[in-house]
């Protein structure tokens, strides 16, 4: 179910499935800006296409570089041996990080004239410390609005003899990379050493190693200081295959210990050169069942059945450390994330986000400035949850609707920055809780089907129709108008309504056979044909999806309350057949009933259903049709239930 701007996630059930990851973007855009620094031609394969490479590859271009794209994923970069052939450009770099650091310290370096500007959020992250010590070197960069942050405009430096340089290590690795990447252009030893405790060290490790991937091998002093020797120069490897994201890889992961699984990723594993892999660790730690190969990693459920709550540090997955902090929801106790600083400075303030959308779905959150302390909810509450145009708020909260309720994520297009097709690979691994949806006229036996096939599968029940005939039913109460929509549609919301077996209470108040007469369901067919009322009783049905599973039955179970129902009927019988039955069901009841007149009223309501403009009902695209003129009420139900086991 989804909008432009949010996308409403069914309860889930499980998760379970093989998946692919696509390819790091901490990788890839190391690698292309490697590439583009080069001597030679580079084929770079299984590059991440995403916002953020897509700003990286722009900027390569805007500078003049040659950038092919020969497949889908497959880039070839002609490099200009730390020459950018535009000593002139403009670059807007959104909000990429892995962009827009190294490429500032690459042209910093490089002799042009270049400004570098990003998204609103990008010109908030703090950039000085890597500006400082490029200054030291030489630098020549000024700020264009704030002091300390982007956007920055860089004029060809007057090179210093500095043999030395610091830079603060506590606020983004993204720096000392950044740094890093650039010294080869200086043709001198250059050392730079750590100011402070340096964080997400394993970043450090992916930048090394794609350094020495490309011929530039940094000698360093444990994390305290790196040189770069003189004379050392970028050489093209030829072909560089990019991993795939292991960041990305965590949502899988927690969705198979959630979920039970097994979830096979695919595309990183125990050779991985980045640090997000440790996530399996930290799910491990928490009861999760972890395999892993090279290339491949496994989760399954806790053979205890229940995730335990953790105190980390998460110093060395900053990013994936986000994962645990929402499936936490899930486990037993409180969980404690520490020394996580650096989410202050990213897409938004993460800790300040994660502690406000978990207190929406119930947890108990206790925030400071480097940590973050999570007490699940009894319940996991649905709710509508903030993204704050960050790609990692989306993927994580989609596993929250492993709670009973769903969850509803609004804004998900911001996970293009990194994982554009998210949202369809994480429905391909995970069953949502399974709908069978059986819609039909009045009387045609959808109520009395749905219910037997309800008890025998062990699933709930719904039987949407009494609530527009509750709906009715107060509304006469009250005074109100069966065409006032807006006080209708407002009624619809107040009214408090309670399904407990065969009763039905209506604000506290069980409903009698009222609610089965005629008149009833004639009242209930002019307030369902009103917008705003259909509207306003969408989220009391969609409540109704529990697990183990829902039979619902109504006009538009299928077409529009649970579009993404497994099983969908359309069942029917001749107007006749559906007038002798209501008129046995009335007279078994004891009530008066005339077949004519119910014949005329059947003939009246189908024809207001199946006309309005709100919800008509109608075999809804995917529903097999089921005529139960000439069959008994076990026939069929034999049948769909024949059609379900047909669907499994
Ligand atoms: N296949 C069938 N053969 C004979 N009688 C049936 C059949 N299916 C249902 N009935 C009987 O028809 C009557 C109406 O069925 P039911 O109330 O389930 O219909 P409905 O489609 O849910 O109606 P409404 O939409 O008005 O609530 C009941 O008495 C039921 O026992
Ligand atoms: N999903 C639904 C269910 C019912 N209606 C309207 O309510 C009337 C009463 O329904 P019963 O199934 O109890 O007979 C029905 O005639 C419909 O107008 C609906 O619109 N959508």
């Amino acid at each position: 179910m989804t909008s432009d701007n949010f996308l409403d996630l069914p309860p889930l059930l499980s998760a379970r499935g093989t998946v692919t990851l696509p390819g790091s973007k901490s990788i890839s855009n190391r690698v292309l800006l490697l590439a583009a620094l080069s001597a030679g031609t580079t084929e770079v394969r299984d590059v991440l296409l995403s916002d953020d490479t897509e700003r990286m590859l722009d900027g390569l271009r805007k500078l003049g570089v040659g950038v092919e794209q020969v497949e889908s994923h497959v880039f070839r970069v002609t490099g200009c041996g730390g020459n950018f052939p535009n000593k002139e450009a403009e670059l807007f770099l959104g909000n990429a990080g892995t962009a827009f650091r190294p490429l500032t310290a690459a042209l910093a370096l490089s002799g042009g004239h270049y400004t570098l500007s990003g998204v609103a959020r990008m010109h908030e992250r703090p950039i000085g410390d890597l500006v400082d010590a490029l200054r030291a070197l030489g630098a020549n960069i000024d700020y264009l609005d704030n002091e300390g942050f982007p956007p920055l405009e860089i004029f060809p430096a007057t090179l210093s003899d500095a043999a030395r340089v610091s830079v603060r290590g506590d606020v983004s690795s993204q720096f000392l990379t950044a740094l890093l990447m650039a010294l080869p252009l200086l043709d001198r030893e250059v050392t730079v050493e750590v100011a402070g405790e340096l964080i997400s060290k394993p970043y450090i490790e992916i930048t090394l190693a794609m350094m020495k991937r490309f011929g530039v091998e940094v000698a360093r002093d444990g994390w305290r200081s790196f040189t770069v020797a003189a004379g050392s120069r970028y050489v093209s490897p030829g072909t560089v295959y990019v991993e795939g994201d292991a960041s990305s890889a965590s949502y899988f992961l927690a969705a198979g210990a959630i979920g039970g699984g097994p979830l096979r990723i695919e595309g990183v594993g125990s050779e991985s050169i980045q640090g997000d892999v440790r996530f399996a660790d930290a799910l491990a730690l928490m009861g999760a069942q972890i395999t892993m190969g090279p290339n491949w990693m496994e989760a399954r459920g806790p053979e205890s059945g229940k995730l335990k709550a953790i105190d980390l540090d998460c110093n060395h997955i900053p990013d994936a450390a986000m994962t645990l902090a929402v499936a936490a929801l899930f486990a037993e106790g409180t969980t404690t994330l520490r020394n996580i600083a650096s989410w202050r400075v990213k897409e938004t303030d993460r800790i300040a986000a994660m502690a406000t959308e978990l207190r929406k779905v119930g947890a108990t959150m206790e925030e400071g400035a480097d940590y973050i302390r999570v007490t699940p909810p009894a319940h996991i509450r649905h709710a509508a949850i903030d993204t704050y145009d960050d790609h990692r708020m989306a993927m994580c909260f989609s596993l929250a609707a492993f709670g009973t309720e769903g969850m509803c994520i609004n804004d998900p297009g911001c996970v293009a920055k990194t994982f554009p097709e998210y949202f369809s690979a994480f429905a391909g691994m995970t069953q949502a809780v399974p709908v069978i949806a059986i819609d039909g006229p009045s009387a045609s036996g959808k109520g009395t089907v749905a219910q037997r096939v309800a008890t025998a599968l062990g699933m709930h029940y719904l039987d949407s129709g009494a609530l527009y005939r509750l709906l009715g039913l107060a509304a006469q109460r009250r005074g109100v108008a069966l065409d006032a929509e807006a006080q209708l549609a407002k009624l619809a919301g107040q009214i408090d309504i309670r399904f407990e077996g065969e009763d039905i209470w209506l604000d506290g108040v069980k409903v009698g056979d009222e609610l089965r007469t005629e008149e009833a369901g004639s009242a209930a067919s002019k307030v369902a044909a009103l917008h705003q009322v259909r509207a306003a009783l969408l989220a009391k049905q969609r409540a109704f999806r529990r697990a183990p599973g829902l039979v619902a039955d109504g006009r538009d179970m299928a077409s529009v309350v649970f579009p993404d129902s497994v099983l969908k009927i359309f069942l029917t019988a001749s107007a006749e057949a559906r007038a002798e039955r209501r008129y046995k069901q009335l007279k078994e009841k004891g009530m008066s009933a005339n077949i004519a007149a119910l014949l005329q009223d059947i003939r009246a309501r189908d024809e207001r259903d199946t006309q309005r403009s709100a919800a008509p009902l109608q075999q809804a695209p995917g529903a097999s049709l089921l005529d139960t003129t000439a069959l008994n009420i076990e026939q069929a139900v034999a049948e769909v239930l024949a059609r379900y086991r047909a669907k499994k």
